[in-house]
Order: C-alpha cells, then structure tokens, then sequence
C-alpha cells in the first residue's frame, strides 16, 4: 500500500532506536505481571506468609515505576519521529502543488491538504506508532512472562491470541476500501450540496427544488450504503477479538482441571490469566481501535496527500479547452421523472458563437427547460449538449441565466452588479447601467453605493439590475428565460438591443413578438417537430409561429417585420455540419434559402 509504505520508509533511523531501546523498561511491567501474582499467591498468600505475597505485589509495583519512566523517555523522544515525517510531508505537498502549477495544472487544494489533512496525518501517524509500539511491548513482556510462569499454558494461550490478530490485520485491507469508499461518499456529498447551496438563489428563482432535492438524494443514498458497510467491518472486528482477546480465558478456563492434575499451582493458573486478562487484552482492544480508527484514517488520507502531490504526466487527458463558444445539441431528449413523457425530444440544434437565437412556443413546451439544459442546469436523459466543446455547465463563469423572477439582493447598488464580475472598472458598471437602460433607475436609488432593498423594488426593476449585472458579466453566452417580462416594450427593447450588441452569444426565450422579431434566428417549439428559421421564412411556413405572431401581434400581416433584424454574424463553415431533425424541414422552404442557418 502506497501510505504504508511511505510511512515506514519516512521511519528516521535513530529516533526509531532510541525509541525501541526506551520501550524495554516500559515492557517490565508486562512481563512481570503474571509472574509476580503467581509467586504472591504460591509462596506467600496461599504458604501462609503474607508478606512474601505482599513483597511480591510490591515489585510489581516497582516495575511499574521503571515502566513509567521508560514511557515518559518514549513520548519526549515521538516528535522526534513524528516531527520529521510531517516536514517530509509537507514537501511533498508544497512541491506537487507547484510542480503541477508549472504543468499547468494548478491545484487549488493544496492549501487545505497542507494544513488540514497533514495535521491529521501527523496525529494518526504518531497514534499508530504509539498503539503498535505499545502492542508489541507489552505481547512480547505478556509472552516472555506466560513462558517463564508455565510453559503449556503458555501453549494454550498464544495460538488463539495469534489467529485473533492475524483474523483483525487480514481485515485491514477491505476496512480501508470502505474507509476510502466513506470518504469518497463523504466529498462526494459535499461537492453536490455545496454546488446546490451556493445556487440556493437560483434554485428558488427558477422553482427548482425538487430538480435540487433529486441531486443530492443519490449521494445520500451511497453515503448511507458506505457508512453501513463501514459498520459491518466494526462488527468483524469485535468478533476478531471476540477470538483474541476471550477464547484465551476460555481454554485456560476448560483446561484447569486437567492442568491442576499435571501440578501447576493455583498461583501458576492465576498468573496466566492474569497476563490474559490485564496484558495482552487490553493491547489487542487498543491495537483494534487504534488501527481501525486512526489507522485507517492514516492510510486513507495519507494516500489522497500522496495521490494529489503527483504530477499528472503528459499524456494524461487535459481539461477540454473551450473551441469558441458554440452551442451543439445532438439529439437532446429531457424529461423530468423517469416515467414521464419527454418535453424535449430527439432535438438537434447547432448555435455558432455570437447568434441571436429567439424561443417561441406555447405555454408549457419546454423554452425554460430548454434554457436550463444549455445552461447545465438540467442534464438530458440522452443525447449531449456541448458550449465550447464542453459539456454544458462544466466551464464556470461562461453562461449566465436571467429568469423571469430575477433577484436582487440587499447590499449596495454596485454590489449586486459586480456580483457576476467582481473586477469591473466604475466606467465598465456606469456603462453596463446606460446600456440595458437601467441609468435612471441607479439614479433614483441613489447611485451605485445606495442600498438596495429587495423588497422595495418593483418586478421590473429588479429585472433591469438583473440585466446589467447579467451584461457586465464576462459570460460569451447569455440566456433571457422571459427576464424582460415585466418591463414595457420600449425599456425591453433598449435591454434587448443592448445584449445584441454585446459580443457573445444571446438566447432569448420570448415573451413578445418583437423580441423574436429582433433575433437572428427563430425556434419554435411545438412538441412535435421543432422548428427553425427566420421571422420571415417562419411566417411564411410555419402555422404555429404564424399563429403565435396573430396572437402577439393581430392584424400584422404576415411576413412584415416592423423592426429589422440583426444583421447575421458571420457563421463559422466548422458549425454548420448536417444534423436530421429540423433540417428536414428547411431545404423545401424557399423563403428561407440563402440565409446561414446551422441546424
Ligand atoms: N420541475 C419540474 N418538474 C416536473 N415538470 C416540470 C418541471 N418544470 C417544468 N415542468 C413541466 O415541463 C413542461 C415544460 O415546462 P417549461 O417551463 O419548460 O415550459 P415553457 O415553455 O417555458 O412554459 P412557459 O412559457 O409557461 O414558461 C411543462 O409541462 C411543465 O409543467
């Protein structure tokens, strides 16, 4: 095992010595024990001289004191040992993080493996030298003195007290895999409830508790599994010492009639379990906890310190670099239960960086699970999504999603737009604010260091200091799930407008007509066959959108768009490769050819 042995290796030579020679007098008391009881008993207490019995006891008591001596020189001489192996530690720790930082792959973990998890290291590690010391001292003093006071008892007590150590070491392996899967369990746990609690605001916004409560219930669940396979190797230890520790007492129990009619004395039997009970009992009960705990954190941890300071080498796969911020979606299919119908199925849609793509569809087909799947929010039951070569929601920081309750939170005005980047120049915020045309609202507030009181604010307020945080954002993808909602078409249109002309990518799931109007490219969601084109083309060919537009817009003739579209970003040739699903529908629509389109 990788931390056994470097545990052993980092082992100093001399310190080790000087501590083993220390560990003899501490042994005396060990061996003398039984003998002493069987001389008090047999040629004092039990001949009539209570003396002698009580001279006995006295030396005992003597290589007690020698004991304690020798034990006070053993833990003045552990940091000796210790304190080496922690320094070797953190060299290693300090050096992989800067190795790896040179590599290129910095590691932001080092800072709580070097002062957490080498303390805990350090300490088992001292636990363990001292537990395992201590057994080996005291069995060997228990041993020596069994042998002197009575051979054959002697024999009667050591193989099952070996088949018990040897029953409890065979199981370390296995009790440190589970350890490892407890802890593993254990992080896994807290990356899934740390990224769901950190997203609280989100997950409230965009109602999406029970989605939040599904993610972390399957960690839970394999918590639970690895905590109770960890109790089931508690339960094989107590029946390791269970052999060890009272089978001993047993047979010397079931044989002392037959030992007494071979001669031995009553002193004699006393004395050897007296070495059973007060000797190597209590060393096998503190040799069980002491590896079985501390042990087993030792190993676990140390291995993690070990693993994590290693370099991963050149071949090893790197972190997908961004390929601009494309989004793919290759036949995409979500539902919310495992028994539920699908609300997206099968889609494919390829969005080149920097488009304008618009999301219509009625009440109830998926836009905003739509939106929450490109934003990784949700994660499709088959089929990939990919923004920048990424699967989505992996690359933080890259996409940001303004819902149509947006937050804001107490704290000042500036605060809460550097929320998304905290670095932003006064000139860059002052200019985010103009923008989306938040500008007079910042002024009525009071400026960017007035206090914002959620609560005083009115829905479209709040969702103009939502969009110029969402503006100021470094994020190349922005998604609008209906976050102008509340404001009146001329304040939507200057926001709208503001986040087109901003470089990167927009998706705005449509709340008017004109906000489709002003995209690039529409997609109109029916539950069936989705569909892609422009305003124009979709008025032309598509029924639905062609209703929805009457709806939103009635009496406007069909295929007038009274404000100009985006002129259309140039499309990368790399983006726009075949996929079925909608382009089925665009060869045969006449209106709509020779506009670029990537689906
Ligand atoms: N958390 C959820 N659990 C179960 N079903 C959900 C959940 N969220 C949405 N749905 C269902 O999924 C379908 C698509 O919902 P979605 O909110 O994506 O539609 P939408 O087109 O954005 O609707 P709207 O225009 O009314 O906002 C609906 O039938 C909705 O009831």
């Amino acid at each position: 095992m990788n931390a056994l042995r470097f545990g052993l290796a980092a082992l100093p030579r001399r310190p080790l010595l000087a501590l083993a020679a220390w560990s003899v007098p501490e042994a005396l008391p060990s061996a003398l024990l039984g003998v002493a009881v069987a001389r008090a008993v047999d040629s004092g207490f039990l001949a009539g001289r209570p003396v002698v019995g009580l001279a006995w006891l006295g030396v005992l008591l003597l290589a007690a004191g020698v004991g304690a001596i020798g034990a006070r020189q053993v833990f003045r001489r552990l940091g000796d040992v210790v304190e080496p192996f922690r320094d070797e530690l953190v060299r290693r720790v300090v050096g992989g993080a800067l190795r790896r930082a040179v590599a290129g792959q910095p590691d932001d973990g080092a800072v709580v493996r070097l002062t957490r998890q080498v303390e805990i290291v350090r300490d088992t590690y001292a636990g363990l030298i001292v537990v395992v010391r201590g057994f080996v001292v005291t069995v060997v003093g228990a041993a020596v003195g069994l042998m002197s006071v009575a051979p054959v008892i002697g024999l009667l007590i050591l193989p099952p007290f070996v088949l018990g150590v040897a029953a409890f070491v065979a199981t370390l392996g296995f009790a440190a895999e589970r350890q490892r899967a407890a802890v593993r369990t254990d992080e896994r746990l807290s990356a899934t409830a740390g990224a769901v609690l950190a997203g609280v605001r989100d997950v409230v916004a965009r109602g999406a508790e029970e989605h939040a409560a599904a993610m972390v219930a399957g960690p839970i669940r394999e918590q639970a599994a690895a905590e109770r396979a960890l109790a089931g190797t508690a339960a094989l230890r107590t029946l390791c010492f269970a052999v060890g520790g009272w089978l001993p007492l047993v047979v010397v129990l079931a044989a002392g009639p037959w030992l007494v009619r071979r001669g031995l004395t009553a002193g004699a039997i006393m004395g050897a379990l007296t070495y059973v009970l007060f000797a190597l009992q209590p060393a096998l009960s503190r040799l069980m906890s002491g590896l079985g705990g501390s042990g087993l954190r030792f190993v676990v941890t140390l291995d993690r310190i070990l693993t994590a300071s290693t370099v991963v080498t050149a071949s090893a796969p790197r972190p997908v670099a961004a390929r601009g911020y494309d989004v793919v979606l290759r036949g995409v299919t979500f539902r919310y239960g495992p028994h539920a119908e699908p609300v997206l199925r099968d889609l494919d849609l390829i969005l080149p960086e920097g488009d304008h793509l618009a999301i219509v569809g009625p009440s109830g087909i998926g836009k905003s699970t739509m939106a929450s799947l490109v934003c990784g929010l949700l994660s499709p039951a088959s089929g990939s999504i990919l923004v920048g070569g990424a699967p989505a929601g992996v690359m933080p920081g890259t996409r940001v999603l303004i819902p149509q309750e947006a937050y804001v939170f107490a704290g000042t005005v500036r605060e809460n737009l550097l929320y998304l980047r905290p670095g932003a120049s006064t000139v860059e915020v002052e200019a985010a604010v103009e923008a989306v045309g938040a500008s007079t609202l910042v002024d009525r507030l009071g400026g960017m260091e007035a206090p914002v009181r959620p609560d005083e604010l009115s829905a479209g307020e709040r969702q103009l200091i939502a969009l110029a945080r969402a503006y100021l954002s470094p994020a190349p993808l922005v998604v609008l799930d209906e976050a102008t909602c509340h404001l009146d078409p001329a304040a939507e249109r200057v926001a709208e407008e503001a986040f087109a002309a901003r470089e990167g990518t927009l998706i705005v799931i449509a709340h008017r007509v004109t906000s489709a109007e002003r995209a690039r490219r529409i997609l109109v969601l029916d539950g069936v066959s989705p569909d892609l084109g422009t305003h124009a083309a979709l008025l032309s060919r598509n029924p639905l959108y062609r209703e929805l537009h009457g709806l939103w817009h009635p009496g406007l003739i069909a295929g007038a768009s009274p404000t100009p579209a985006r002129p259309s970003p140039p499309v990368k040739p790399s983006a726009l490769p075949g996929l079925p699903a909608l382009r089925r529908a665009w060869p045969s629509d006449p209106a709509d050819q020779g506009q670029p389109h990537a689906v």
